[in-house]
């Protein structure tokens, strides 16, 4: 065993504000026990060395080490100051960035969802370059959430004088040396206490020495933030006389960072190794200063005077109001944080510290988070009134409190939210009085905080240990009444005790030692906080659902004693009492939600509902059935809801059973509740029958729709078969009339035919018989027209008559036209101009008798020409048999006007090969036949 002795002023010079301007009295050489001491304790986790652990640059050598609390020293003090007014006009004034007015980051102003930090948003520089070792991660995570004891450790403040404690390397206990056994402080201290003798040997969890504030850090605060990431409350403070080091521990300075600077820079090295998870990350700092809390961070000139009021809750939970929340999502934001609110905690130079706290200073860490790629946000509902959080004043949104109780990040997906909060805590120093009358003033409400929070947590422990329900004076100060829901169990609870080793400071070091040990005795049951969306909620309640009705049925079997035979001190029936009243609202919140949703008619007095689905009757079948399908969804919501609600009144008795004196009243709140759950049964009931009757109408119109549409159909397509069988009867008659009308065409040609031949025979009979004669040549009109006027008796001659025959069919023809021209006269469509000539094809195959022309020039039926050698054609037959114009031209060519649609027969195939078809350019108008036409 060796003595706890300095360290060497040489590897304790740091910078500014935590130097001390007082010189030391002496620097007395290393002893290697603290070196030991140091190394013992954390070789068991092993770390690799970071940046941040590396040989500092120790040139300026500084005294930093302040007398112990019996040897005041006003020397050191040059202008004791008090820091009454610490958010003066000239403070605020000093740095304008630095105005707590001007950050956008206030939780107000921001969109939560626009300022997640994850994996890939944090900086490599924020993160700190320690490597983790693996095996101390896996251990500690393994460990989270069952830890039920405080981690209590002891820091012992480098001291230039002779150690009255020794402690063995590697060993976690602490002993005052025998030597300093009947040392007077020690003695005092004792006097005070109600024990006999004080004890002289402790063990805790660790015991630290040295200036290195990473170690530190990896001890003490390391498993607690990480707690703090995986969704426990954790809170790390530090306890002990003044100038022990607490400030020192917590904030340390450049070249040391405390474990405020080194936990906020493992905030983001955990987010940085969780790549499924996003986090909001929320801070604030308050201080408690002569019993009254200021917020440290909030804006100059806040109506409140920066003061912030403890409201409500029941001891679970408390909200802070109004508290400035700042969101952060770098080191960056939260060192500027930092800065701004240490600029405002108020310290003050005192006999033993040139810049002691003179309040309790509390830096919280808000850490919501959430699975990454869950789906969209869900609505919240914005009839449900907020479970939790406090209006920030001015823009009436809610902020939670120190409890965490409301979650800024909406759960979505199923996926749900954890909410934590990390605490670390600066307590101001426990001292003597002294000459300055405002230090004294400080010093009582400092000391009777910090008595309140040994007594709070020496009937937590005695509770513990002999397993009592003792009440505890967490009112009592401002301080136990803030750390109340953590020192109540849930949370993870590290705390620092330092000790100045000093002989002269031994009272006080036994008195810290003693907090310490009863700080251990302290039993905890840190629960994560999980905020689920409905989904999971529902899920949730069945499976409480089904574990109360567990419990309930072990219960009853297990014992037959009632349980209502407990006696129960005022205090404790009227915090039961309220804790009915509780239940009671929650009970009529989550009723109301009910009963506020689509199935209730608004503003009814009833609680019995209308139709749950109002039916449309323009929706279709399928429509139908998701609005009963979803109504069935509904009513099962509910139906879970009533069933949540008999476990919560269940495990309502269970949890608060009463005694004798409150029992009607409770009786009656439970009477009450059950008339609500039988009123909502009938909601159910009702709406049962209603889905049901919708269920049929659905079913009989779905069969009406379909009769409809069936018969609908099927008067469709007879009407269409009837309109085809008549069109059919229509087409068929008009096929015998065609047919009967061709037969009695057919009939009158062949007549017509006969005749013709016959009387072809008879003509070339006759001439023959030498009676026919020659007309003169009829190669124009003028020259038939002459040939008229000085008509002489014709002599006969060979085929006269088939000529004479052939002139009179052809005139009679021509006279008829005459008589029809005179009615159509400029009514002849002209034909289309630039329409090349057309050669006309023919079929060579038609070789027997005919062949057929098909003209194909247009599609109207345009008169056309056709030209051609008149030896080469057969014009009178064509003029007989296809009623063609003939006209003669200068070359000796004859020209027929027809239809573009007939078809043309000539007898010779071959002569009638390469004639040539042309639309004229101008349509032969009935004038020229009438001009040319000799008179009949
Ligand atoms: N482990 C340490 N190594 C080196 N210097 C230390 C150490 N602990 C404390 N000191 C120095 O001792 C002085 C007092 O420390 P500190 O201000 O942290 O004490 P405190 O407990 O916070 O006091 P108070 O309760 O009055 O605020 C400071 O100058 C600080 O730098």
């Amino acid at each position: 065993m060796s003595s706890v002795s300095s360290t060497p002023a040489s590897k304790i010079a740091r910078a500014t504000p935590f130097t001390p301007k007082r010189p030391l009295s002496s620097l007395s050489s290393a002893t290697s026990s603290t070196q030991n001491l140091l190394s013992s304790t954390h070789k068991r986790y092993k770390a690799t060395v970071s940046t941040e652990s590396r040989p500092r640059n120790y040139a300026k050598p500084k005294p930093v080490l302040a007398p112990v609390p019996g040897t005041p020293n006003k020397e050191g003090c040059d202008s004791p100051r008090t820091p009454g007014t610490p958010r003066s006009k000239s403070r605020q004034g000093d740095d304008p960035s630095l105005m707590p007015a001007m950050s956008e980051m206030d939780v107000s102003n921001v969109d939560p969802e626009e300022v997640l930090v994850d994996s890939q948003t944090v900086e490599p520089g924020d993160i700190s370059g320690d490597m983790m070792d693996e095996a101390w991660l896996r251990a500690i995570q393994s460990d989270h959430g069952k830890q039920d004891k405080v981690m209590v450790s002891i820091r012992i403040r480098p001291s230039d004088k002779q150690s009255a404690w020794v402690s063995s390397p590697g060993s976690n206990s602490i002993q005052l040396d025998p030597s300093h056994a009947r040392n007077p402080n020690l003695m005092s201290a004792n006097a005070s206490s109600s024990h006999n003798a004080p004890p002289t040997t402790f063990h805790f969890d660790s015991i630290l020495t040295g200036t290195p504030n990473k170690p530190i850090y990896t001890t003490v605060a390391r498993s607690h933030v990480h707690a703090a990431m995986e969704g426990f409350n954790a809170v790390i403070f530090a306890y002990g006389q003044t100038a022990s080091g607490k400030t020192y521990t917590l904030s340390g300075d450049d070249a040391e960072p405390g474990i405020i600077p080194r936990s906020m820079r493992d905030v983001f090295g955990f987010i940085k190794r969780t790549p499924d998870r996003e986090y909001l990350l929320r801070c604030s700092y308050l201080e408690i200063y002569n019993e009254t809390i200021h917020d440290l961070l909030a804006p100059p000139g806040s109506g409140s005077g920066n003061q912030v009021q403890i409201q409500g809750g029941n001891g679970a939970e408390i909200i802070l109001s109004p508290l400035r929340e700042e969101v952060v999502t770098s080191l960056k934001g939260v060192n500027e944080v930092l800065r701004r609110g240490e600029r405002h905690r108020r310290t003050a130079c005192t006999d033993w510290n040139e810049r002691s706290s003179r309040s309790h200073s509390v830096f919280r860490l808000v850490i919501e988070s959430r699975e990454r790629g869950a789906g969209p946000p869900e609505e919240p509902d914005a009839r449900a009134p907020s479970r939790s959080g406090r209006a920030t004043p001015g823009n009436g949104r809610a902020t939670p409190g120190p409890g965490a109780s409301g979650s800024r990040l909406q759960a979505r997906g199923g996926k749900s939210v954890q909410t934590s909060v990390l605490s670390l805590i600066d307590l101001a120093g426990s001292e003597k009085a002294t000459s300055d009358k405002d230090r004294t003033r400080e010093g009582k409400y400092i000391n009777t905080s910090l008595l309140t929070l040994g007594s709070v947590i020496g009937t937590l422990s005695e509770n513990a240990a002999k397993n009592k329900s003792d009440h505890v004076p967490y009112r009592n100060s401002k301080l136990t009444r803030m750390l109340q829901p953590s020192l109540s169990g849930n949370a993870r609870i590290s705390v620092i005790c330092t000790i100045n080793p000093d002989p002269g400071a031994v009272g006080e070091s036994t008195s810290t030692l003693g907090f310490a040990k009863r700080v251990k005795g302290v039993k905890l049951n840190a629960q994560k906080k999980e905020i689920l969306d409905t989904d999971a909620l529902i899920e949730r309640y069945r499976k409480e659902i089904e574990d109360l009705k567990k419990r309930l049925a072990d219960k009853e079997a297990a014992s037959d004693v009632p349980t209502r035979t407990r006696r129960l001190s005022a205090q404790e029936k009227q915090d039961e009492s309220k804790a009915m009243k509780e239940l009671n609202d929650r009970i009529q919140q989550l009723t109301k939600l009910i009963l506020t949703s689509n199935t209730v008619e608004e503003g009814g007095s009833e609680s019995r509902p209308v139709s749950p689905i109002k039916v449309d009757f323009d929706m279709s079948p399928y429509q139908l059935q998701q609005e009963l399908l979803s109504a069935r969804l509904q009513l099962e919501t509910q139906a879970r809801q009533i069933l949540s609600l008999e476990a919560a009144l269940d495990q309502g008795s269970e949890q608060h059973p009463v005694d004798a004196s409150s029992d009607d009243a409770k009786d009656k709140v439970i009477a009450e509740q059950t008339e609500k759950i039988r009123e909502l049964e009938n909601v159910v009931h009702g709406a049962s029958g209603e889905v049901g009757e919708v269920a049929e109408t659905i079913r009989k119109m779905r069969e009406e729709v379909e009769r409809e549409v069936r018969g609908s159909a099927e008067r469709e397509w007879m009407s269409k078969v009837e309109e085809e069988k008549r069109k059919a009867e229509e087409s068929q008659k008009w096929a015998e009339e065609v047919v009967k009308e061709l037969e009695k065409e057919k009939k009158s040609r062949i007549k017509l035919e006969d005749e013709r031949r016959a009387l072809a025979a008879f003509v070339s009979k006759f001439d023959s018989l030498g009676l026919g004669f020659t007309l003169p040549s009829t190669s124009s009109p003028s020259s038939r027209r002459t040939s008229a006027a000085s008509i002489v008796p014709p002599m006969p001659s060979p085929r006269g008559a088939a000529a004479a025959f052939a002139e009179r069919k052809h005139l009679r023809n021509l006279r008829a036209r005459k008589n029809q021209g005179s009615e159509d006269d400029g009514k002849l469509v002209p034909f289309p101009t630039g329409d090349s000539t057309s050669t006309v094809t023919t079929t060579s195959e038609a070789v027997t008798t005919d062949f057929d022309l098909r003209l194909s020039i247009g599609e109207d039926n345009s008169p056309i020409r056709i030209v051609g050698d008149k030896k080469m054609m057969l014009p009178s037959l064509l003029e007989e048999e296809w009623g063609m114009m003939m006209e003669s031209t200068e070359t000796g060519d004859v020209s027929f006007e027809g239809d573009l649609s007939t078809t043309l027969r000539v007898g010779s195939p071959t002569k009638a090969s390469g004639m040539k078809v042309f639309p004229t350019a101008r349509p032969l108008g009935r004038n020229n036949f009438k001009e040319n036409l000799p008179e009949s």
